[in-house]
């Protein structure tokens, strides 16, 4: 099957699998022949601290040694430096946190034209690997070298050829499959004409055969959308419309049937006949699909268990004493048999540590014929002598102007808010309800036959309206950012647009909202209270109203930027809220106030926003024949600003409001970047651009091992072979095979 498979050409259909996929698209065209990225790591060690706290020394110890060790091998590995510049080792087992090694000491390579599927238990490593690779390392500390085409780089640089499908799908629900894919191309493809673009979303579509589910909802767990098969295949789409040089994935066929899973692979092994290097994380693949790729890597608790051909690595376990039976599915062999030794009495409860103490060391042993193999010596051969063959700009994924990401976003945002209509009539009649509920309670004031009653009924009615316009625009901006932060950092993490386009895009949005909301609540309640029927003091309430709510918007907005949790953020806001509430103007008669406290009120926009409106109200107001505003405003001592500086302030704190808002959206994007993890001094375009380093020799075109038929797996070390290197072939646009030569 294997050899049919990589003779796939157009529509043809496979054996077996009966599994028919369009092949004759952009991402296979002659033209836009791929140039070959290898990406080869060296002692790559990854380690993250942890918290423990040890109840005795000899607890520490043994978790010290868990933990460090988990198979019980080699000793914790001593500290050094690598690429990254930082010191790693020196774990004390007595300390409050510890040192817990993912991945040791790994070195390897996936290789351009080839499939490379990372395999292995729950928990190996496997999607640490992924995430070093591109770049999307959040906490911990890395080690080691990684290499393409000879460059020193950081995962990063890596990203700028690359394409990551996540294990999660996290796509925006309210859009249909053909907008997401369209609105990837339009961000990613900024070069292409709307025709082309439009092409190239129909050509991905049927490749990933998303023709049915095109103008279907990618949906949530509340509205259902697409099916978990139709969902992973979109997510690949948007990260194959850009045309990667290099593509990551992680479990792609995780809760796909088989059918669709066979269609996936298949997709991916023709992706890699173009030249592209495809590296899949895989839990535990069927034998139809182990037999698609190329090459496998096998990691057991952050170690390689094997890696090579997936062909050769039957031959290589029956080597080290584990002969797969025939007619077995190897992974599952590699599973069952290897990695775990599966025995249903094992399940019963009890004392297992001497099984333990056994496992550990049939592991240990496992490792270390891995480290004395001519396999794994090969991959030190390739990492000491790497293709160094350049890399040209023209293989970076490209962005769209910020301009374009703004417009783009804003319409994706408008039309998502236009599909919740519900929510906008939500917004509308919370104004509606909340303004002729207050208006019932302070019907026509003026009417009121008591001066102090008409006096008390302003003040609390003009307060409210300042509480309500900060409350109500602070507490749904929470909430909704909430729901949308995993869309918009999977987005931003994936280079789909900057920063400073979706903050725009975002607040953009929102203006119409925080204008028309508190408009139209004034008109229902400036009349119902019964304030002074005057144009002018009619428009200053309005534009009151309005500052207000955008403070609160942009309160909400900082809150909800800042604090990553949402159960944390809303536990927080009363406090917050509260106090600016307090010193408002009407509960503390703030110019009395201890003087360590009533700094809050110049923090308060409910404070500037009362005094502006009871300015408003009360200046030169008079009822039966008496002036009462003066002396109301004199009681309130609300400060001797004017309305206009009232304002003035509000305009200000919304501005600080806003910035730190910003500030915290980019501290939340640039904690989930992993640049901290993985630095260095150029950044990741001229890592990428610069010379090979000194200490390989040129090595651009290495020795071709030509097969008509099947493509050669990068022959490992033996006495025979030739040297390192060679790829083997590639299906091209017709179909026919070409040596693959770099
Ligand atoms: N930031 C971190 N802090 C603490 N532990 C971590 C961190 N990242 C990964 N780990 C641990 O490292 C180990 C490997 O995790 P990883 O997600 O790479 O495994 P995996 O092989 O992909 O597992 P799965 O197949 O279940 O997705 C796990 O035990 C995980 O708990």
């Amino acid at each position: 099957m294997s050899t049919t498979a990589h003779s796939l050409r157009h529509t043809e259909t496979i054996d077996h699998s009966e599994v028919s996929v369009p092949m004759d698209n952009f991402l296979n065209a002659s033209e836009g022949q791929v140039d070959p990225v290898q990406i080869v790591f060296k002692d790559l060690r990854y380690s993250v601290t942890v918290k423990s706290t040890p109840a005795n020394a000899s607890e520490a110890q043994a978790m010290a040694d868990e933990k460090l060790n988990p198979a019980g091998g080699d000793a914790p590995t001593p500290a050094r430096r690598g690429l990254f510049g930082r010191k790693t080792g020196g774990t004390s087992a007595n300390s409050r946190t510890q040192e817990k090694v993912i991945l040791s000491s790994l070195t390897g390579a996936f290789q351009p034209g080839r499939v490379t599927a990372i395999m292995g238990p729950s928990g190996s490593g496997k999607t640490s690997l992924l995430n070093i690779m591109a770049g999307s390392v959040k906490a911990g500390r890395i080690t080691g070298d990684i290499l393409v085409n000879g460059r020193q780089v950081t995962g990063q640089a890596i990203r700028l050829v690359s394409g990551y499908v996540f294990q999660d799908d996290v796509i925006l629900p309210t859009a249909t499959v053909e907008e997401v894919i369209s609105l990837a191309a339009a961000f990613r493809c900024p070069e292409l004409t709307p025709e082309q673009r439009q092409q190239r979303v129909d050509e991905v579509i049927a490749l990933l055969e998303l023709d049915k589910a095109r103008h279907t909802i990618i949906g949530s767990p509340d509205k259902k959308g697409v099916s978990g098969g139709e969902r992973k295949r979109c997510a690949i789409a948007m990260e194959l419309i850009a045309n990667p040089s290099v593509l990551f994935l992680d479990e792609p066929t995780s809760g796909l049937d088989a059918y669709t899973a066979a269609t996936v692979t298949y997709i991916l092994q023709q992706l890699a006949r173009s030249g592209r290097t495809v590296v899949t994380v895989m839990h535990q693949p069927s034998s139809e699909i182990y037999h698609t790729f190329d090459d496998v890597m096998i990691l057991h608790n952050g170690r390689t268990v094997y890696l090579g051909p997936a062909e050769a690595a039957v031959s290589y376990f029956s080597r080290i004493g584990y002969s797969c039976p025939t007619y077995t599915n190897p992974a599952d062999y590699f599973f069952m048999s290897i990695l775990y030794q599966f025995d249903p009495t094992n399940l019963q409860l009890g004392d297992k540590s001497d099984q333990r103490a056994v496992e550990a060391e049939r592991m240990a042993a496992i490792y270390q014929s891995w480290e004395d193999a001519r396999e794994s010596a090969y991959y030190r051969h390739l990492a000491d002598n790497p293709l160094t063959r350049r890399i040209s700009p023209g293989m970076f994924t490209t962005r769209a102007p910020m301009a374009i990401q703004y417009r783009l976003l804003l319409h994706r945002a408008a039309r998502n808010a236009w599909r919740n209509k519900l929510v906008i009539r939500a917004k509308l009649g919370q104004a509606i309800f909340f303004g002729v509920f207050v208006g019932l309670i302070f019907l026509r004031i003026p009417h009121k036959d008591s001066l102090a009653a008409q006096i008390q009924d302003f003040n609390g009615a003009l307060f409210f309206v300042c509480v309500n316009q900060f409350f109500t625009s602070a507490m749904p901006v929470v909430t909704t950012f909430a729901a949308e932060r995993e869309v918009f950092t999977r987005e931003h993490s994936n280079g789909l647009y900057t920063l400073p386009a979706y903050f725009l895009a975002k607040n953009s949005i929102e203006l119409p909202f925080l204008i028309f909301t508190p408009l139209l609540f004034s008109c229902i309640t400036y009349w119902m209270f019964g304030l002074q029927a005057e144009v002018g003091k009619f428009f200053i309430y309005v534009v009151v109203a309005v500052t207000v709510a955008l403070c609160g918007n942009a309160f909400g907005t900082f809150m909800a930027c800042s604090i990553k949790d949402l159960a944390i953020t809303m536990a927080i806001m009363p406090v917050l809220l509260l106090p600016l509430m307090i010193f408002g103007g009407l509960f503390v008669n703030t110019g009395s106030a201890p003087p360590y406290l009533s700094w809050i009120q110049w923090i308060s926009p409910i404070k500037y926003g009362f005094s502006a409106l009871a300015i408003n109200q009360f200046r030169g107001y008079t009822s039966q024949g008496q002036n009462i505003g003066d002396t109301a405003l004199e009681n309130l001592d609300l400060g001797s600003f004017s309305i206009l500086v009232n304002i003035m302030f509000l305009l200000g704190l919304f501005v600080v409001l806003f910035v730190l808002a910003y500030l915290g959206l980019w501290r939340l994007v640039t904690s989930n970047a992993g640049g901290k993890v993985q630095q260095s001094k150029l950044s990741p375009k001229k890592q990428l651009l610069a010379e090979p380093l000194s200490r390989f020799p040129a090595n651009e075109t290495l020795s071709v091992r030509n097969s008509a038929e099947s493509v050669s797996p990068p022959a490992p070390m033996s006495d025979t072979s030739e040297k390192h290197g060679s790829v083997g072939t590639i299906v091209g646009h017709s179909g026919e095979s070409k040596p693959y030569v770099y």
